[in-house]
């Protein structure tokens, strides 16, 4: 029979048979061109009777245009894309276009044009092209992401091209990496690594689905662990994945990673350029890339031979995707493990409480490395009462905190301030008014950013120059900062301590792969005495001169009260405290708290994990909260705040009465309004017996709404905002 059934990717269809002409050969994974009425879509081969459609008589169907050169999508990925659209109640379209994740990859040519600066000038310079020119120095690609980098139109950048400024290169899209050797380097384990990773490796060779918790306390030598089986699958010729929270932590492991196997392995995140987009995503599906390490995005990447998955920092919020398909990439992963049958690895100091529960109930096998690499001690932790303690007026650090700074400074040692805020001051008003900057797009404050001079909303991206006068009631100089944010800090440290060199270390100024080595290679070599950072610095890095780490204000994570407010500032704090005393000297942290009684600090200063996680787990099974009961939220949004509202209600009145679930809401959101949408919510606990997605679709398809109404699935959210 000539007859296939697609995917097609648009979330608005629904399968699609096709008849197959003479001469083309597809099988279940292609990747196709589908005729749509006048148009073509790509669409997916898909077995028929897993994807159950609507039979259309044979002289109906239309034939396939063609077969796209890419590898068929394995069996494996897609069971992972069935799994990840039923169990997060999404498209399977939309999870589809995610494994389809270039599509220049899709295309045939395998050059590209990029374009470059060739040093000439240009017959008359404007300040845009003066601009382009300074910000495209040492910079190769196509027009529409230069005119990214340097800010200005692509029109601009076109004139410079025809006046041979910029050059066009042209580019081999599928140029070889360099291989990965995994004997390059020797590295002599402690006998506890030996032993974690001779677990591991031996559930590599044994090629069979293995789900492992790597819990080692932090500076306990993970990375190095979990290399020993990444060598044993490279030995297999097999690839390897290994998912890392955040951009900025990739500079850290590549080093490692090519002093170890000595090439660089293969990047995967949301900004790389679309020729490597495209390259990386060729070498991944030819079996050609051997080490992937990437964003979350990385999970759908159609792999030939994966052999090994690794979820480095695994209890990381970052991993949850927050639009869209609303997925967590750490619980993907243990799935794509399963269908693929390999082992994965979930590597954390302070592991999720569901993933310890996983272990407990002997699901995952967990493994210990109980102490730091060669000998380095965990640092010693002490809490600072701020209601006794109190840092003089308008400052917010305590004595005690900064004379711990000045005797590292006295002794050559490094310091680290952690306060988990951007910019200079959540908050800004007007002393003559009472006036509070709000973004237009959010119930948010705009933050102040002093370095930039502007008030920005971290949720939308708004910005505004800061204002001289209150643009309210037009009184000069009568704003005032509320509240401190990293900038602030960095202010106060200079001014009670004028010969500290302070950096800033966050997402504003580590915002390349480029600034955030030069970050490392600072630090490293002692010209940074104090860094004041976000979560951005809580991980990952080592630096062996940092001995003091102060929490400005532990209780911040515990305000607004959601369900993991404990254990995320218990991770938080946890991990910044890790990256104290890590070299030979010994490392001292300092919580500043207004709350020193409550659970999760007390734990903390106790160094007593488990009596937190018990507790935090006994309250958690009460709550019938996550892992022992289940949460979801459907948020309903709109431009417009009377149609979301209306929406919301006419769900409402479909509500289903399903025993041991409860629907609460709707309500407004948190952010009730959020970039420009109003949003209302439902929030839904159900026993684990519940099957909950299966409530939900039946409730969602039951009420239509307007083209403005988006309706949002979160299973098992992380953000309650
Ligand atoms: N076997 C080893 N030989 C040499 N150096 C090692 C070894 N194991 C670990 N190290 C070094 O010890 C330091 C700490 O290791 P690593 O950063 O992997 O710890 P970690 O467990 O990931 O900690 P964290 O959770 O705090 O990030 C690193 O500089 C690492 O290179
Ligand atoms: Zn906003």
């Amino acid at each position: 029979m000539n007859r296939v059934r697609c995917l097609v990717l648009n979330a608005a269809l629904g399968p699609l048979d096709y008849k197959v002409p003479e001469g083309l050969y597809v099988e279940p994974g292609s990747v196709v061109e589908c005729p749509l009425g006048p148009r073509t879509v790509i669409g997916i081969v898909w077995e028929a009777e897993r994807l159950p459609g609507t039979e259309v008589p044979a002289e109906k169907l239309r034939n396939l245009r063609g077969l796209l050169p890419i590898p068929p999508l394995s069996a494996p990925l897609r069971r992972l894309i069935e799994w990840t659209a039923d169990y997060y109640v999404a498209s399977l379209a939309s999870v589809a276009r995610m494994a389809l994740s270039s599509g220049g990859a899709l295309k045939g040519p395998a050059t590209m044009t990029e374009y470059r600066l060739t040093g000439g000038m240009p017959e008359r310079m404007t300040p845009q092209r003066e601009r382009a020119m300074e910000a495209l120095e040492g910079e190769q690609a196509n027009i529409r992401e230069l005119a990214g980098i340097a800010g200005v139109s692509e029109a601009v950048l076109r004139g410079l091209v025809n006046q041979g400024v910029l050059e066009p290169v042209e580019v081999d899209c599928d140029r070889p990496y360099d291989a990965a050797r995994p004997d390059f380097a020797h590295v002599e384990l402690s006998a506890e690594q030996r032993a974690a990773s001779d677990i591991l490796a031996e559930a590599v060779r044994k090629a069979e689905f293995a789900p492992f918790l790597l819990d080692g306390v932090t500076g306990s030598g993970k990375t190095e662990t979990y290399f020993e089986p990444v060598a044993e699958a490279l030995d297999m010729g097999r690839q390897v994945l290994v998912l890392l929270p955040e951009i900025a932590l990739t500079e850290n492991f590549l080093h490692r990673f090519e002093e170890r196997f000595g090439a660089s392995p293969v990047l995967w995140h949301s900004s790389l350029k679309s020729t490597e987009r495209r390259r990386a995503y060729r070498a991944v599906s030819n079996g050609s890339a051997q080490v992937v390490v990437g964003a979350r995005s990385a999970l759908f990447l159609p792999f030939a031979q994966l052999g090994l998955i690794v979820v480095d920092e695994a209890h990381e919020t970052s991993f949850k995707q927050e639009d869209g398909v609303r997925y967590n990439a750490r619980d993907v992963a243990v799935m794509r493990g399963h269908f693929e049958k390999v082992p994965v690895v979930l590597a954390s100091a302070t592991p999720a409480l569901e993933s310890l529960q996983m272990a407990e109930s002997g699901v995952y096998t967990k493994i210990d490395l109980p102490s730091r690499f060669g000998g380095a001690q965990l640092p010693s932790i002490d809490t600072i009462d701020l209601t006794e303690e109190m840092p003089p007026q308008g400052m917010w650090l305590a004595q005690r905190l900064v004379d711990g700074i000045e005797e590292r400074l006295e002794r050559g040692e490094q310091s680290l301030l952690f306060l988990n805020r951007r910019g200079y001051a959540p908050l800004t008003l007007c002393r003559n008014c009472g006036f509070r900057y709000q973004c237009p797009n959010c119930s948010a404050w705009l933050v102040e950013h002093r370095f930039t001079n502007r008030l920005a909303c971290h949720h939308c991206g708004h910005e505004a120059p800061a204002p001289q006068a209150c643009t309210e009631c037009g009184e000069p100089d009568c704003l005032v900062a509320c509240g401190p944010g990293v900038e602030r800090i960095a202010d106060e440290v200079a001014e009670r301590l004028p010969d500290a060199r302070v950096f800033v270390a966050t997402s504003d100024t580590l915002n390349s792969p480029g600034r955030a080595a030069e970050f490392i290679a600072a630090v490293e070599a002692c010209e940074i005495d104090v860094i004041v950072g976000t979560q951005l610095v809580t991980k990952g890095f080592h630096f062996p001169e940092l001995t003091l780490v102060g929490v400005v204000d532990a209780d911040l994570g515990l305000e607004g009260g959601d369900l993991r407010a404990g254990e995320r500032t218990y991770q938080q704090v946890a991990q910044v405290a890790g990256r104290a005393g890590r070299g030979s000297k010994p490392g001292e942290v300092l919580i500043q708290t207004r709350h020193p009684e409550a659970p999760v600090i007390a734990a903390l200063a106790a160094g007593d994990r488990d009596a937190f996680y018990s507790a935090e787990t006994e309250m958690r099974r009460e709550a019938g909260a996550p892992p022992f009961g289940r949460w979801a939220a459907i948020i309903i949004s709109s431009e417009d705040d009377a149609e979301a509202r209306e929406a919301a209600n006419r769900l409402g009145a479909f509500r289903p009465q399903v025993a041991e679930c409860v629907i609460l809401g709707p309500a407004p959101a948190p952010m009730a309004l959020l970039r420009g949408r109003y949003r209302y919510r439902f929030l839904i606990n159900a026993r684990r017996s519940v099957h909950l997605q299966d409530v939900i679709r039946h409730w969602l398809r039951q009420v239509d709404h307007p083209p403005g109404v988006r309706v949002a699935v979160d299973i098992d959210p992380y953000s309650f905002v």
